[in-house]
């Protein structure tokens, strides 16, 4: 569905490349984690999916990025954004219409489709978030929380094949964190949408996402499965990403000699320490 081939990116008047020669592929219907510190370089990647970056952004620009067979150097903006949409941190720069109904329907809008099949979608789009019956609500009097199930409904209308999320919990409080993210796994288990989530909450993405990578000042530096990014918890440490509490005691237990490995998530913890109490 994407394929990113040894794509660099330095912005225009930076001294450093942002994106230093990343290749890697994410498969129709699958759920990739993106982790790294601040200024890895996590929100640039995100922008190059949909075009943004390099026709709205400019740059030095090198390698590609085909999302769908597209070259999206060749690609408009508005061609990639029907197959990929994007959200970001902040809901509320994507919020700008009267209602959440007319919210929705903007996006349609330009798409020339009939009222009949816009009605259709933002019934959907709105039932599927787990906005229905706020139609007619003003977007500012939402919580956080469904000011950025708003904002993925808008897209969602769109019918996108991808739904890149850019630290799309950050802003909110614990209820609308649990909110997005669980909208954000029914999308990908029931709805087959490819997922491509910037999060630090690591435990929810060893839990649900298929693979993960990590980028460090613009590379990439660890590709794979949630269980084998997580085993190297110390190496996470030092790239100043946040690691579950139930995988750093698992390390230092390990570290001890008193597990045999490591435990990656709280069930495995609990599993481990009845098993060290009994022997
Ligand atoms: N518009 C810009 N112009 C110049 N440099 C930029 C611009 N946007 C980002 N950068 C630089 O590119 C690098 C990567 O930034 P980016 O925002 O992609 O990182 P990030 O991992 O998303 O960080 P955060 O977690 O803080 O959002 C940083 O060094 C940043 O200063």
């Amino acid at each position: 569905m994407i394929r990113v081939e040894d794509l660099s990116f330095k912005y225009t008047g930076a001294k450093e490349y942002s994106l230093k020669d990343i290749s890697f592929k994410v498969k129709k219907g699958e759920f990739l984690g993106i982790l790294g510190a601040s200024g890895s370089g996590k929100s640039t990647l995100c922008l190059t999916f949909n075009g943004i970056i390099p026709h709205s952004i400019r740059g030095d620009f090198r390698g590609n990025v085909f999302v769908k067979g597209y070259n999206t150097r060749e690609a408009s903006v508005a061609e990639l954004s029907k197959i990929v949409g994007l959200v970001l941190q902040n809901p509320d720069s994507q919020l700008f219409n009267m209602t959440v109904e007319e919210e929705v329907a903007f996006a349609l809008e330009n798409l020339g489709l009939d009222v009949e099949e816009i009605r259709r979608r933002i019934y959907w789009a709105l039932k599927i978030t787990g906005l229905e019956g706020l139609e007619k609500e003003f977007p500012p009097n939402l919580s956080g929380g469904q000011k950025q199930r708003l904002a993925i409904a808008s897209v969602l209308a769109l019918k996108p094949e991808v739904l890149v999320l850019d630290e799309p919990t950050s802003q909110l409080d614990p209820i609308g964190r649990e909110q997005v993210l669980s909208l954000i796994t029914l999308l990908n288990k029931e709805q087959g949408i490819t997922i491509v989530l910037v999060e630090h909450n690591t435990e929810y993405l060893f839990d649900f996402a298929d693979r993960i990578i990590v980028l460090d000042r613009g590379e990439l530096v660890m590709e794979g499965k949630p269980r084998e990014i997580f085993e190297e918890a110390d190496y996470l440490r030092e790239l100043g990403i946040r690691i579950p509490i139930s995988v750093k005691i698992g390390a230092e237990l390990k570290r001890k000699g008193l597990l045999e490995k490591a435990a990656l998530n709280d069930k495995e913890l609990i599993k481990a320490l009845k098993a060290l109490l009994k022997s």
